[in-house]
């Protein structure tokens, strides 16, 4: 094997892998190992960058032994993380983000909630940069999150010497480089990519002015399109934690679902990029569409310029809670051990066997659906991310009897993706509306991997789901970083082209099947609407 050999590094929610690919794209190996994470009533969710970079050092490892590949054959590495946010001291040492004061418990999770009523102050004051994260900031984004350190924990705000995204937290752990990637500041901190400009106004107006009167020192003041080949390489340090070579090319990271999109959207070798809208399910889902025009869809976050694909405008729709919603459901069934049982027999993950258990029963995939029975399930435990851009609703599931067997379970499990395929659905009509509809879905994530999950989305969505053939899109896109940081590349979108194939495409349900889905996404949206109506009438409570 003479390479060169690119490697990958996606850190989601709940775990770090790493990826080792040629240069057409073929994945050679993928190692992970999982990552820890604190979680607290109320919506506390924490983790540890120390934690991470070690996971993250020994998946690299692992995976490159794995492949029987030279240090000296990987010409490059590329990152993309969650949007999570990571805080350094002065020292660049982990400093607390959290009430219990531990400093090891640096990372405010991107599901952590805590800093919704500074979301709210934010949207009240309206600022025009609001119009560039689909009209509301949500509590999941970093300044809202800043504000409530400021607030809560003014000391350690005080003290802070950087905040990252973590994406950016791991280039910088690799290579020293305190250059922020395009792709988090625009999607995450209100950095206005099309104008290559932070707006002081906005940090003046929500309370966060210090931000400004230091030129952005803390949060960002070289920023770069994601692929950017940054400082010097791997440093000595990074290098010998991760078994690679001092030096090795390292590019701007992206968060993870926009390595997902990089990963597959360029694919169809026919069409470009604005064509295809990316779909990654993982523990959430991710809806990435990229248009030359900018969209302003309201509760579709962006649109972001040259955020995911260099020139084109990003527009990014989603639901927090998706793989964690079908999980959250699994564990609530009085079926629960039973589904486990029978995973741990047949080696599976309890998902993973559903899934299977699914198809075993419905060979033709998409008569699946009448093992749904009547259970409509709105899985939005962690509220609407679009494109109502409400992170206080909440999941509703209707059609429940006094059932407490494994088939009932199944139905919840089926029950629960047609949910998060309707919000799927939800979101590409609030597109269509403004005439900015995906032809088709390219998926990739950790949720997303089977033909039935393919199938079921089809169905649910009313859309093609086409897969690529490499089984780890998210890990491909952080690879390609690696491969034009090499400059082995001319650009990302040659990288696109010449790593990312398309495999299989599920076209939805015929008339038959279709009949079924018309009806239960009726009911989907009068379940939602029932929600927002039952908050609004129990809200002073
Ligand atoms: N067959 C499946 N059905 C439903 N959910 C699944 C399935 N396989 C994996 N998941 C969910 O996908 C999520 C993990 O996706 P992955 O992309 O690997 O992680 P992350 O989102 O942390 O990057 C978990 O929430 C897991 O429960
Ligand atoms: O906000 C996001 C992208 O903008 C992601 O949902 C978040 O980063 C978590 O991703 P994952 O489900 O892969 O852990």
């Amino acid at each position: 094997m003479a390479g060169p050999f690119f490697v990958g590094v996606d850190v989601g929610t709940g775990s770090a892998r790493a990826g080792i690919f040629d240069a057409v794209g073929t994945l050679l190996a993928s190692r992970k190992h999982d990552i820890r994470m604190w979680r607290e009533t109320g919506e506390i969710a924490e983790q540890s960058s120390v934690n991470i970079w070690d996971a993250v050092c020994r998946s690299v490892r692992d995976c490159v032994a794995q492949a029987g590949v030279q240090a000296d054959q990987i010409k490059g590495l590329g990152f993309d993380a969650a949007c999570s946010l990571v805080m350094l001291d002065g020292q660049m040492q982990p400093l607390s983000v959290s009430l219990t004061k531990d400093a090891e418990r640096n990372v405010i999770v991107w599901m952590d909630h805590r800093a919704m009523d500074q979301a709210e102050r934010i949207n009240a004051a309206g600022h025009r940069v609001l119009d560039y994260v689909g009209g509301r900031i949500s509590p999941e984004m970093q300044t809202p999150k800043l504000l409530w350190l400021k607030e809560n924990l003014p000391e350690n705000f005080a003290l802070a010497g950087q905040f990252f995204d973590l994406a950016d937290f791991l280039t910088w752990a690799a290579t020293g480089s305190l250059t922020r990637s395009a792709c988090t500041v625009a999607c995450k901190w209100t950095y206005l990519g099309h104008e290559d400009r932070w707006d002081s106004s906005y940090f003046r107006q929500i309370g966060l002015e210090e931000l400004a009167s230091e030129d952005y020192a803390r949060i960002g003041q070289t920023i770069v399109a994601p692929g950017t080949p940054l400082g010097n390489g791997l440093s000595d340090a990074a290098a010998k934690a991760l078994g690679l070579r001092p030096g090795t090319p390292v590019g701007a990271g992206l968060i993870d679902a926009h390595a997902g999109g990089i990963g597959t959207v360029g694919a169809d070798k026919d069409s470009g990029p604005e064509v295809m809208m990316g779909y990654v399910f993982g523990t959430s889902a991710c809806t990435m569409a990229s248009s030359v025009q900018p969209h302003f869809v309201s509760g579709v976050w962006g649109p972001y310029y040259s955020a995911m694909v260099p020139g084109l405008w990003l527009s990014e729709g989603g639901q927090s809670a998706a793989g964690e919603a079908i999980a959250h459901l699994i564990s609530c069934h009085p079926a629960r051990a039973e589904a486990q049982a029978r995973a741990d027999a047949a080696n599976q993950t309890v998902q993973a066997y559903l899934i299977s258990e699914a198809q075993r029963r419905c060979p033709d995939l998409s008569s699946a659906v009448t093992m749904a029975g009547a259970r409509i399930i709105v899985p939005e435990f962690l509220g609407n991310r679009a494109p109502y851009a409400d992170p206080h609703a909440t999941a509703v599931v209707s059609g429940l009897t006094l059932e407490t067997g494994f088939d009932d379970l199944l139905a919840s499990y089926i029950a629960g993706i047609f949910g998060v395929g309707y919000g799927l659905r939800q979101i590409i009509e609030a597109q269509r509306a403004h005439d900015f509809a995906p032809h088709a879905v390219v998926i990739s994530g950790g949720a997303g991997e089977s033909d039935m999950m393919k199938q079921l989305l089809a169905d649910a969505s009313g859309v093609p789901i086409l897969s690529i053939t490499c089984p780890e899109p998210v890990l491909l896109g952080a690879a390609m970083l690696g491969g034009v940081a090499s400059g082995h590349y001319g650009s990302l979108q040659d990288c696109m082209k010449t790593m990312s194939h398309i495999g299989k495409r599920f076209e939805p349900a015929g008339e038959g099947f279709a009949r079924h889905h018309d009806a239960r996404f009726k009911a989907y949206l009068a379940l939602q609407h029932a929600d927002r109506d039952l908050r609004t009438a129990l809200k002073d409570l």
